[in-house]
């Protein structure tokens, strides 16, 4: 009898009830990890696109920036995947003729069209931000700067891309963009790291924009930016100098030198050799100097070069002025800022000037930067032509005052000192994109960058899926385990006797 039972346990085992609970138990398991998988596979990486033109002084360009579709809001995920420099001048040079302002961009604007798919055009928002060259127009000649704005909107509504709107951007508003499109790249922001200033200089404005321990706006609030970005606040200082990029700086050092010889200029600022005759008129041309425009002047002058590094910086100087600081502390026109603080990422023309002058290494003491760039400015313009036969000779001729500009705005200017000279990193990308205020510009207006920082995930999904399949057979196990009692080998086997 006894056996009996016993043999009829060891059965149990066997039994359909038991398989069935094991075949189901093993289907629930491979039912859970592939739901778990499914549901939680990123989706099949999908993009979307944004386009900014960047509508400067000098030119224009267009930048192409891209993110993963299904996560707007992560971290440091926009990247620039393309740009195109508009052929010909800046927009504001148009004045005259407003619709090749909107035709000049037409290449660009199908190159765009290559590049983004097609089937993402109609959702890609496409925004203009016009610079200092449209603020100065703007003060020159409203009406023109308006045909300017409504010539280039037209032609930018045909593109098959949504179309947001050409405008203006503040001084206040480059600056603060140019900022946080440095301390995103860096994934500063959604890390909530110390921040890096930014130095922006163009060709008719120039920004600086940092975070300062002893700013808080109170004492200039025109000079404050607050912002929320991923859950922490920043009270920012910033400041745009119109007139002060490095092409209306050349045109009021040289009304300054026009002022003692009416005819003939001799510019420290310009290689010995080097010589050009041009006229008042377009030297006078712009609503930086237009005041100055001396009375009884000839129609041309004849410029000539000097190169004098110390006495180029002894003009350069004159175009700042030191008195009449109503503030504790003021970099110069009688503009509030405190000391600078911290790493500062320096971009567009510090860039360009510097790179090509051999001067991008802030490591080396400021002193021998100035031997170098004294040796350079030397340099007779006959064998600077030579040594570069393929760059343009009005941006050649340049060089010399672009850096002594350069190093007397960031020492004289902003106060950096041969200590904290060093700080600075003379940048062109950062991770690919572009340093300038157009990615930080696109950021704000698509609501990119949230104000708390976003929930991430405990796992990240790999982790997530074994997690979960681990559960799931640890589990399974337990369940085996606990059908113990009617597995064959426990049960006791039957004594025949
Ligand atoms: N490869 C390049 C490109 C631009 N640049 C200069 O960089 C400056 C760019 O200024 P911008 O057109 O953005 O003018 P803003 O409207 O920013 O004042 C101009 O002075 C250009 O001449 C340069 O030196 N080298
Ligand atoms: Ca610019």
């Amino acid at each position: 009898m006894s056996a009996q039972r016993e043999m009829k346990e060891k059965n149990l085992w066997h039994t359909p009830v038991t398989i069935i609970i094991t075949v189901i138990g093993v289907i629930a398991i491979v039912a859970l990890v592939t739901v778990a998988v499914l549901q939680n596979k990123p989706l099949h990486q999908k993009y979307k696109y944004g386009i900014v033109l960047d509508a400067g002084s000098s030119h224009t360009a267009l930048y192409i920036y891209e993110w993963p579709a299904e996560k707007d809001n992560n971290t440091g995920r926009v990247e620039q995947t393309h740009s195109c420099k508009v052929k010909g001048p800046g927009i504001s040079s148009y004045a005259s003729d407003p619709v090749k302002a909107g035709e000049s961009l037409s290449e660009c604007m199908q190159e765009a069209q290559l590049k983004v798919p097609k089937d993402r055009h109609q959702e890609t928002p496409l925004y203009l931000g016009a610079t200092a060259g449209m603020r100065l127009l703007n003060i020159e000649n409203s009406s023109a700067s308006d045909r300017v704005f409504q010539a280039v909107g037209e032609a930018l509504q045909k593109s098959p891309f949504s179309f947001q709107g050409a405008r203006i951007l503040s001084g206040q508003e480059e600056g603060a963009f140019g900022w946080v499109t440095v301390n995103y790249l860096d994934d500063r922001l959604s890390q909530g790291l110390e921040t890096t200033g930014a130095l922006d200089l163009g060709g008719a404005s120039t920004q600086i924009s940092f975070i300062s321990d002893s700013f808080d706006g109170s004492e200039s609030p025109a000079n404050s930016v607050t912002f929320r970005l991923y859950g922490n606040d920043y009270n920012l200082y910033t400041h745009s100098f119109l007139c002060y990029g490095k092409d209306q700086v050349l045109r009021l050092v040289l009304a300054h030198l026009t002022q003692s010889g009416l005819g003939n200029v001799a510019d420290p600022c310009f290689h010995s050799g080097y010589m050009e005759t041009k006229n008042y008129s377009v030297l006078y041309d712009s609503p930086c100097v237009s005041d100055r425009k001396p009375s009884g002047a000839p129609a041309t002058f004849t410029h000539s070069g000097r190169g004098d590094f110390l006495q180029c910086q002894e003009m350069v100087k004159k175009v700042f002025n030191f008195t009449n600081c109503k503030y504790s502390q003021c970099s110069f026109n009688g503009v509030f800022q405190p000391l600078v603080q911290g790493p500062f990422g320096a971009f567009s023309a510090y860039y360009f000037v510097m790179n090509f002058l051999n001067l991008t290494d802030t490591s080396i003491p400021l002193e021998v930067v100035k031997e170098k760039l004294t040796r350079y400015c030397a340099t007779p313009w006959n064998e600077i032509q030579q040594q570069h036969p393929k760059v343009k000779v009005k941006y050649l001729a340049e060089y010399c005052f672009s850096g002594t500009y350069i190093l007397t705005l960031l020492t004289e200017g902003y106060n950096f000192t041969s200590e904290s000279y060093s700080d600075i990193k003379f940048i062109k990308k950062i991770k690919g994109s572009d340093a300038g205020w157009t990615l930080g510009y696109m950021l704000n207006l698509t609501n990119m960058i949230p104000a708390e920082a976003p929930d991430t995930p405990l796992l990240p999904h790999a982790g997530y899926v074994s997690f979960v399949t681990v559960i799931a057979l640890l589990l399974f196990v337990l369940f085996i385990v606990s059908l113990r009692p009617l597995w064959p080998s426990c049960s006791k086997q039957p004594q025949i006797v």
